[in-house]
């Protein structure tokens, strides 16, 4: 696996994430890390400084719909990890485990697969954290399907929404924040 890039790379990287104000509704300041994703060095090297706290304690790379697929999938082909898709609920053919949660500008309800071994430990992977109403579903969903939580790591990370204190896990690690 890559060493950790330089801060100064991952500088450069964060100065890729565009502000858009008022989407998808008014008051939202979003983050759009497309391109970020567009520059292929940025993206490697923030989907590295995503994994590197987590080096060898993980056997499965778990994703948010949609945009954490893009980050975890990447982040399970770099450490030769198993990934598990967590979708937006009606999208798999017999899911295991359901939550319905609140995140900033809405409701959602995501569903997994049971197709690791009970026990196998998982590293949680999204884009951005706000309310954390996303990560404590994925949480409580992992604990449904009887799966160790390894880690937590997020791209981007709103302050003062209440999301860090919202997961409440230590090993919290997110690579950019506001
Ligand atoms: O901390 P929270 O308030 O829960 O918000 C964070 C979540 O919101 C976005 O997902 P969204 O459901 O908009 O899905 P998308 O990736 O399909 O755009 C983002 O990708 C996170 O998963
Ligand atoms: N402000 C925001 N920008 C991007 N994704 C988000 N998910 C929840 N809030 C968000």
């Amino acid at each position: 696996m890559a060493p950790t890039a330089p801060r100064a790379e991952l500088t450069r990287a964060e100065s890729l994430i565009r502000e858009v104000p008022d989407y998808p509704s008014a008051g939202i300041l979003f983050r759009d890390i497309t391109p970020l994703l567009a520059d292929g060095r940025a993206f490697r090297e923030t989907v590295d400084a995503l994994i590197a706290p987590f080096r060898g304690a993980f056997d499965v790379v778990a994703g948010l719909e949609a945009r954490g697929f893009l980050l975890a999938s990447a982040a399970a082909y770099a450490s030769g990890a198993g990934l598990m898709p967590i979708r937006k609920a009606g999208k798999l053919p017999r899911p295991a485990a359901h939550v319905e949660y609140a995140l900033e500008y809405g409701d959602a309800e995501v569903e997994a697969h049971a197709d690791f071994p009970r026990g196998s430990r998982v590293l949680l992977i999204d884009d951005v954290l706000a309310t954390g109403g996303t990560l404590v579903a994925a949480h409580t969903l992992l604990g449904e399907l009887g799966y160790a939580a390894a880690g937590t790591a997020v791209l981007f990370e709103i302050a003062g929404l209440g999301g860090r204190e919202a997961v409440g896990d230590p090993t919290l690690h997110t690579v950019f924040r506001s």
